[in-house]
């Protein structure tokens, strides 16, 4: 009975140490006690209790190894995160630097003055807030001069944003630019500006001619105040971007018009670069053409391949009123199009071979034999005329002749 009743005790403290050793997580030790301790002597009810307490401890093993296991896994998800973080992390540095590559000034592609100078521009003033006006014809590069401010300035880690303030209608516009609040409309979520979305960046307002007057007063509100107030909004967001616009507008002729506000003129104008068009800085092509040769070629995996200097010659007379866009989809094409590694002039589209035959008239007299002079001369000035868009004075400086020795030319062959 004693004997029973020692055991019966052993029995109990086993049990104790057993569950003190689960509380304090000694899993391992209360497993060795279980294991050592002879439940079978001990009557049914203690037998059945020893029993059950050995399904619990198998149980608490159990979740402790499945704790473990997830554990591990969790440890795992982590490290994989880790070095996809790092990955994400390099390849972004990489990006951006390949950007900055990209979008410098160094890619600026010219000789000229003209384009030296605008270089000379963007490295002394990349590092001001001061707004920016950039002025020229479609394609002659705004969006290049915009990045290369911006990749070459202190704000090329924050967003560079681009809208085309013509591309949608004013209120979309509205929304785009300075944001909206949620529930303005049914339906509508809320919408940050891409004015705050650029944070301590850049955002590129092309077209800015055909900006809305009512979004003209918002657009000069946030540079004067350095705020916004998105649409349904209360109260204004800072704005930290820099400001680049740019218009092939003449924005002065706008003023006059009465749909540009002058007020923000002069608040845009404050750094203002021209570009003027490609034919006025003839200097430019050959080194436009070789660096879209070799970009392309390297692009389409072929060899760089080169102009007869006859189909040099024809791109160089050419006018380009699309400018450097019009000559960049040239080269693509005449390279897609030429079965040999040299580009001649039949691979040009004929606008330029035409203008080429044309560019003087003993040429044409020569490709159209029942020509005479004076007809000759005719056609002549009426092409030159009309790639200028009529402007004389232009016409007459690439004819080579005074703008009165041209009106009297056309006086005389009757060109209205
Ligand atoms: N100086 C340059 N060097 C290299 N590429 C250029 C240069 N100027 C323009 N380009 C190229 O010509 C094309 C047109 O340039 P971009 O879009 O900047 O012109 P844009 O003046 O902004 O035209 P638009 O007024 O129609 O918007 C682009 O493919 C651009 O890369």
């Amino acid at each position: 009975m004693i004997g029973n009743h020692l055991e019966e005790k052993n029995f109990y403290n086993n049990l104790i140490e057993i569950c003190e050793s689960i509380a304090n997580g000694n899993y391992e030790y209360a497993k060795q006690l279980f294991e050592m301790t002879n439940f079978n002597n001990y009557p049914k009810p203690i037998a059945r209790l020893a029993e059950s307490f050995g399904l619990m401890l198998v149980k608490v093993e159990a979740r402790e190894f499945h704790l473990e296991t997830i554990i591990d896994q969790l440890r795992q998800t982590q490290q994989d995160l880790i070095k996809a973080h790092q990955q994400l992390k390099d390849e972004n540095a990489e990006l951006k630097q390949k950007l900055h590559q990209k979008f410098s000034f160094q890619n600026i592609i010219g000789k000229s003055k003209a384009v030296l100078n605008i270089i000379e521009k963007i490295k002394k003033t990349a590092n001001t807030p001061f707004p920016v006006l950039l002025t020229g014809e479609t394609g002659t590069g705004k969006e290049v001069i915009a990045n290369a401010f911006h990749y070459s300035s202190i704000r090329a880690n924050h967003p560079f944003i681009a809208i085309n303030c013509s591309a949608l209608p004013k209120d979309l516009i509205e929304a785009e630019l300075f944001g909206i609040e949620k529930g303005v409309a049914t339906g509508v979520d809320k919408r940050e500006g891409k004015l705050v979305l650029a944070k301590k960046g850049t955002i590129f307002l092309d077209e800015i001619g055909d900006l809305s007057l009512s979004n003209q007063a918002k657009l000069l509100r946030a540079l004067e105040e350095k705020k916004i107030t998105p649409i349904g909004g209360k109260r204004p967001i800072p704005v930290q971007a820099r400001i680049i616009a740019a218009t092939n507008k003449n924005l002065e002729k706008e003023i006059k018009k009465g749909s540009f506000r002058e007020d923000l003129f002069y608040r845009l104008n404050v750094i203002h670069i021209h570009i003027p068009p490609l034919r006025e800085r003839p200097d430019d092509i050959p080194l436009l053409i070789k660096f879209f040769l070799e970009n392309t070629c390297k692009q389409l995996g072929l060899k760089v391949k080169n102009l007869t200097p006859q189909a040099k010659q024809a791109l160089l007379n050419y006018s380009w009123p699309g400018n450097v866009r019009e000559l960049k989809n040239e080269i693509e094409r005449a390279i897609v199009l030429s079965d040999t590694e040299t580009i001649d002039v039949k691979d040009l589209s004929e606008k330029i071979t035409i203008s080429q035959e044309n560019s003087n008239p003993l040429q044409l007299m020569s490709h159209h034999n029942n020509l005479t002079l004076k007809e000759a001369e005719k056609i002549l000035i009426q092409q030159v005329l009309e790639s200028t868009q009529g402007n004389k004075t232009e016409a007459a400086k690439r004819l080579g002749i005074s703008r009165e020795g041209l009106r009297k030319k056309m006086k005389r062959l009757g060109i209205s």
